[in-house]
């Protein structure tokens, strides 16, 4: 069966109760492909807020999940509480929380299981920086990254997982088609040989780093490349022709 294609929004740190509430309008009636399922995942303090005014077809993603599903964490959100509040997704693995939040692929793992069995679905995201890349080490940093997932996840089959080349994230430069490609197949091959075989064929690999509505088109062409994950260009009227790309795939 062909994957369903999959683009989410990542909001970041973005956005006031006005211009939220514009990008709600906006997606509320735009003509969204039907079949590309879509994730929004606003600023933890807006979650309820986009919950409520955004049409159910799409879904909203919290961007942070604790490890534990209760307790004395302050200033932390568990997987029990997203659930309870209609939040049906977390990000893990931000390389933004890696690299300025310190957080490590243990930590990450614990949360994604977290997130799992307190009852979410995750986009789980990995990716290289640029030395790593240089040093021709992407493959052996995203699939260490996966690793780690592996080590307390057994059932992937609610997790997407989105490459996102640290230096391709809010730079405006794209990874090429072919290195998105390329390490979406390894990726694959990693679920195929890790995993299972089912799960390489189901998991949807996604891809994330400056995405808008000019390179879109081009890079879900891509045997591999199952949808995206934006950031920037989720905040503009343009997202909807990302959400859209899939109808121009051959
Ligand atoms: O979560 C989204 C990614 O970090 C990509 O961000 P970007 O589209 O602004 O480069």
């Amino acid at each position: 069966m062909p994957r369903q294609f999959f683009v989410g929004g990542n909001f970041k740190m973005n956005g006031t109760i006005k211009s939220i509430t514009d990008i709600i309008h906006n997606l509320n009636q735009a003509p969204l492909d039907p079949g590309t399922e879509v994730v929004i995942a606003p600023p933890g303090l807006f979650l309820l807020l986009v919950r409520e005014h955004l049409k159910p077809e799409i879904e909203v993603c919290a961007q942070n999940v604790f490890d534990k599903p209760n307790g004395a964490f302050t200033g932390e959100i568990s997987a029990e509480q997203l659930a309870d509040a209609k939040i049906g997704w977390s990000l893990t693995g931000h390389s933004e929380r890696r690299v300025v939040l310190g957080e490590s692929d243990s930590f990450i793992a614990s949360k994604t299981a977290a997130a799992l069995s307190g009852g979410l679905n995750v986009i789980f995201c990995c990716g290289e920086t640029l030395d790593q890349r240089e040093a021709n080490e992407t493959i052996k940093v995203v699939t260490h990254q996966l690793a780690a997932v592996k080590e307390k996840t057994k059932d992937w089959s609610k997790i997407v997982i989105a490459y996102e080349p640290v230096w391709a994230i809010g730079t405006g430069k794209v990874a090429t088609t072919e290195q998105a490609q390329e390490v979406h197949a390894a990726i694959r091959k990693w679920l195929a040989e890790e995993v299972s075989t089912a799960a390489a064929d189901e998991t949807r690999i996604i891809y994330g780093g400056s995405v808008t509505e000019k390179n879109c088109a081009e890079l879900s062409q891509q045997a591999d490349v199952d949808g995206f994950l934006v950031g920037g260009a989720s905040l503009k009227p343009a997202f909807v022709d990302i959400i859209n790309a899939r109808q121009s795939k051959a």
